[in-house]
């Protein structure tokens, strides 16, 4: 196993990304994760992120200033976009050679979400890969990382879900279909549990379209509201019982479990992906990629790790800290 499982698990976000957002199959788990252009492409959306902040959050100096950590920035966006292009351009050609030659696509009859995009306008596809890779890479990364460090240390929880698991996956190498998926609600609790308890940062923002009174407080319209349900859901007892707690449990429609849903919680408390028209663009690939990950993982192996204190830091996404050092024993059956 690797000392630090961080990059496997930036791999496999990307890689899952990138095969909805260019129809590509990169081999970033296999034959192309030493690529030259893949490492240049992970450079460059680490680099968004960690600059993003700096420029974005920062006295704003490069508005008057020609600073080097502007001029890296535009690099690396100029990196990511021709990546895109590259790859848009490869995935429309296979389109239409396999239209030509009367080959079924790789996904059977659907057509993918980049063809029904470029179809529409082609540099509205390019702008979207940009927005899904450079937006879903780091929460991503976090969310599993969170996920898979609290099933390593709660052995318990790790066994009960690998007992649900089993039920669709009697061998280890059965298939995982969208109808035997339809039956994993202790995975999904997981997933939520863990996603509560690592938030990929405290919360979201919005400016108010007009004024309002919030608690009492006049909000005049253009201020900008950060809302910190995400800090309150992961710190806060009044919201959720044992808060520093991973109990997946809390989540399952079950009345046995509602003390662990604390007094004043109401549904609207949750919103790790954000809400709206402006709420998250990929939760649904989160879903499918978080999903199949720890179900072939747990299946597989039994997942350990010595020590998960202080696992990730904040800045302006929360960043893993410490190497992901994970044991994983492959299970005999
Ligand atoms: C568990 C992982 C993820 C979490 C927790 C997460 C969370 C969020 C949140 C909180 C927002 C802001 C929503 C709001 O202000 O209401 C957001 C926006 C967004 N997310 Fe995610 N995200 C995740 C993964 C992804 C992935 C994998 C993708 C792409 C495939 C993605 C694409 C986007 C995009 C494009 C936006 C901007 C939407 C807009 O401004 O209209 N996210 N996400």
């Amino acid at each position: 196993m690797p000392d630090d499982f961080v990059e496997d698990i930036r791999n496999l976000v990307i890689e899952s990304i990138c095969s909805v957002a260019l129809n590509a199959h990169l081999g970033l788990l296999r034959e192309n994760r030493d690529n030259q252009d893949i490492v240049s492409l992970k450079c460059a959306l680490k680099d968004v992120v960690e600059l993003g902040f700096q420029l974005d959050m920062m006295p704003a100096l490069w508005k008057y200033l020609p600073v080097p950590s502007f001029k890296k920035l535009m690099a690396a966006l100029d990196t990511i976009t021709d990546f895109c292009c590259h790859h848009i351009e490869l995935a429309l050609r296979r389109v239409e050679d396999d239209a030509k030659a009367g080959r079924q696509a790789a996904l059977g009859l659907e057509t993918s979400i980049l063809e029904k995009l470029a179809k529409f306008d082609r540099q509205t596809a390019v702008i979207i890969a940009i927005d899904l890779l450079s937006a879903g890479a780091d929460p991503t990364l976090v969310s599993l990382g969170g996920t898979l460090l609290s099933l390593a240390k709660n052995p318990s929880k790790q066994d009960r879900l690998l007992e649900e698991i089993r039920g669709i996956l009697p061998d280890k190498d059965s298939p995982l279909t969208m109808e035997n998926m339809k039956s994993l609600p202790y995975l999904r609790a997981c997933i939520k549990e863990g996603i509560r308890l690592y938030p990929i940062g405290p919360g979201t923002l919005r400016r108010m379209p007009h004024d309002v009174v919030l608690s009492g407080y006049r909000v005049v319209a253009g201020t900008d509201v950060g809302i910190a349900a995400n800090y309150q859901m992961a710190n806060m007892e009044q919201f959720v019982p044992q808060v520093r707690e991973f109990i997946p449990e809390r989540w399952l429609r079950d009345e046995t479990n509602s003390h662990l849903v604390g007094e004043t919680a109401t549904p609207f408390m949750y919103l790790p992906f954000g809400f709206g028209p402006r709420s998250c663009a990929g939760k649904r690939i989160v879903d499918m990629m978080m999903e199949i990950a720890i179900a072939r993982l747990v299946r597989n192996f039994r997942i350990g790790f010595d020590s998960i204190e202080n696992a990730f830091k904040t800045q302006f996404f929360v960043q893993p800290n410490i190497p992901f050092k994970f044991k994983f024993v492959e299970r005999d059956d």
